[in-house]
């Protein structure tokens, strides 16, 4: 089934939460606290590892249930079905959406195009499994019968910046293997890695969907010519190995066909990771901890899938963000997250989310007249502090953020633990009830500026009633991790479906490359 055409500001949700705005858009959360003694506890949602607080959102229940009527009438529940059975919900590429299968243990057959794809998908991850242990056990030899000591990956966007998260994310969990990225064209960068390597044990992984990438070929082209020095075209099966949908380009460009792992046009790039575009994550961490976070995204599938959409965490996210994009006329959205290891899930984030919802045409090919896809920024608490918060408390725009930390640390280190989240659990707080001008004026007296009072004072307020989600994740684990990227891949496309736009093509990167290749051939 297509996905409905449905402008979500004709429906009555929608003017309903107008006229609502109006009314609270004032009132500030110290207050909507005031009224509600139970909100603490009752805008809250304890899932499994997860728990979401959403309780410093500047909204009421009835705000909700508007939100929720507003699911309704854009068919959500509908769209999740199509989403999960694979129907062509990608319209504008007439093709279906399933990276969840990726993660399925469902066996029930799931056709695409006449093929059951769960049996190609089981095909694949035997194939993954298989490499990665040869790899890793050292029975995988180079072409000088070393085994492989470096991984190199090569791609950009969705083909590039999954498994560099995870990996990141999952360090305490790498093997012995050195894994390194190389995206940009810029040849520095490339060099930058090539440095480092020895041609007798490294092993490029190329990957790229379509395998007509420029940066990813020109990057791949001057590896093999770098490998090429001292080796024979030969020795090419025993240090590449590509992931793609083109294999005639791959194998054109001298990979062997037993080392070309399979993509399919039903996975979307920026959604790709779970797919053998994972085949680094599987390197580096080992198969076992790969199905692991597979796990853990099938279980945040299950949870979007069948939860009622007021203890749905993904959907109570998209809803809130919808709320101050479209109400609040809030431009931006922040994620802040509260471990070192996290640092490359904002960039994951910008592209899931900004070249799936940064889109001005609706599902009726028409001009859209209303906000869609917000601005991802963000980056690592507490680094953050140290630098862009200031506008965040003080600044004139209103920036509603998530907060994620996990309770327990990987490496142990308790004291430290505690002061990284103590600075989160300070960060929220500041944000939502501020420093009144009372306590601004009294901490300047304790601190013996009372001649300055008058001078500093105003600038020593905090307004606070800035909004924010906090989810707090138990450990990060292959299961947790692979939970969260999940968790936002369902907003993303819960407010997909209600801004009316189709979140999984993004011809809004064309353009630019095509006058590149113009430039170039100039
Ligand atoms: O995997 P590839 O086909 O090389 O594509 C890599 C990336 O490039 C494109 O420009 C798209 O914007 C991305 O969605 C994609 O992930």
């Amino acid at each position: 089934m297509a996905l409905k055409n449905i402008d979500p500001t004709t429906t009555i949700a929608w003017k309903k939460l107008n006229e609502h705005f109006l009314e609270i858009q004032e009132k500030h959360l110290i207050n909507f606290f005031k009224d509600h003694p139970n909100r603490a506890t009752d805008f809250t949602i304890d899932f499994e590892d997860f728990f979401f607080d959403y309780s410093k959102n500047r909204l009421n229940q009835e705000v909700l249930d508007l939100l929720t009527e507003l699911t309704e009438e854009v068919a959500l529940p509908n769209a999740i079905a199509s989403y999960f059975n694979g129907d062509i919900i990608n319209s504008t590429e007439q093709r279906a959406v399933l990276h969840t299968a990726l993660r399925s243990n469902s066996e029930v057959p799931l056709w695409v195009d006449g093929k059951n794809i769960r049996l190609e998908i089981a095909a694949a991850l035997k194939q993954m499994e298989s490499l990665t242990n040869d790899v890793v056990s050292g029975k995988w030899k180079g072409a000088t019968g070393k085994a492989i000591t470096d991984i190199v990956n090569i791609g950009i966007g969705g083909s590039h910046l999954g498994p560099q998260m995870v990996v990141t994310a999952l360090q305490e969990y790498s093997n012995h293997l050195n894994t390194h990225f190389i995206s940009n064209v810029d040849g520095d960068h490339l060099e930058s890695v090539l440095a480092k390597l020895n041609r007798e044990t490294t092993l490029f992984v190329i990957v790229s969907k379509t395998f007509s990438t420029q940066e990813t070929l020109s990057n791949a082209t001057s590896a093999k010519e770098w490998f090429l020095k001292s080796a024979t075209k030969k020795d090419i099966a025993k240090h590449f190995i590509a992931v793609s949908t083109n294999t005639k380009a791959v194998t054109a460009f001298g990979v062997a066909p037993k080392n070309i792992l399979p993509m399919w046009d039903w996975v979307g790039g920026r959604f790709s990771l779970w797919s053998p575009v994972g085949i680094t994550i599987s390197l580096s961490l080992g198969f076992e901890h790969f199905k692991q976070l597979l796990a853990g995204a099938n279980e945040m599938d299950e949870h979007f899938k069948s939860t009622p959409f007021n203890k749905n965490i993904p959907v109570l996210m998209a809803l809130i963000g919808i709320w101050y994009t479209n109400f609040f006329d809030c431009e931006t959205e922040l994620v802040l997250t509260y471990a070192q290891a996290l640092e490359n899930l904002v960039p994951y984030l910008q592209q899931a989310s900004m070249e799936s919802n940064g889109k001005s045409v609706d599902r009726a090919g028409k001009k859209i007249g209303y906000q869609t896809g917000s601005i991802l920024w963000g980056g690592i608490g507490t680094n953050v502090q140290h630098s862009f918060m200031q506008l965040v408390h003080q600044g004139t725009k209103l920036i509603p953020a998530d907060f994620i930390g996990f309770k327990e640390s990987c490496s142990g280190r308790k004291d430290q633990h505690k002061k990284l989240m103590a600075n989160y659990q300070g960060q929220i707080t500041a944000l939502a009830f501020g420093k009144s001008i009372q306590d601004a004026h009294l901490e300047l007296k304790f601190q013996g500026k009372v001649n300055q009072i008058s001078e500093l004072l105003p600038y020593k307020v905090f307004e606070g009633n800035k909004p924010s989600n906090s989810l707090i994740i138990k450990k990060r684990t292959p299961e947790s991790i692979g939970k969260l990227i999940a968790l936002y891949e369902h907003k993303i496309f819960t407010q997909g479906i209600i801004w009316n736009i189709y979140s999984f093509d993004q011809f809004g990167v064309e353009l630019g490359k095509e006058l590149a290749n113009t430039y170039l051939n100039q």
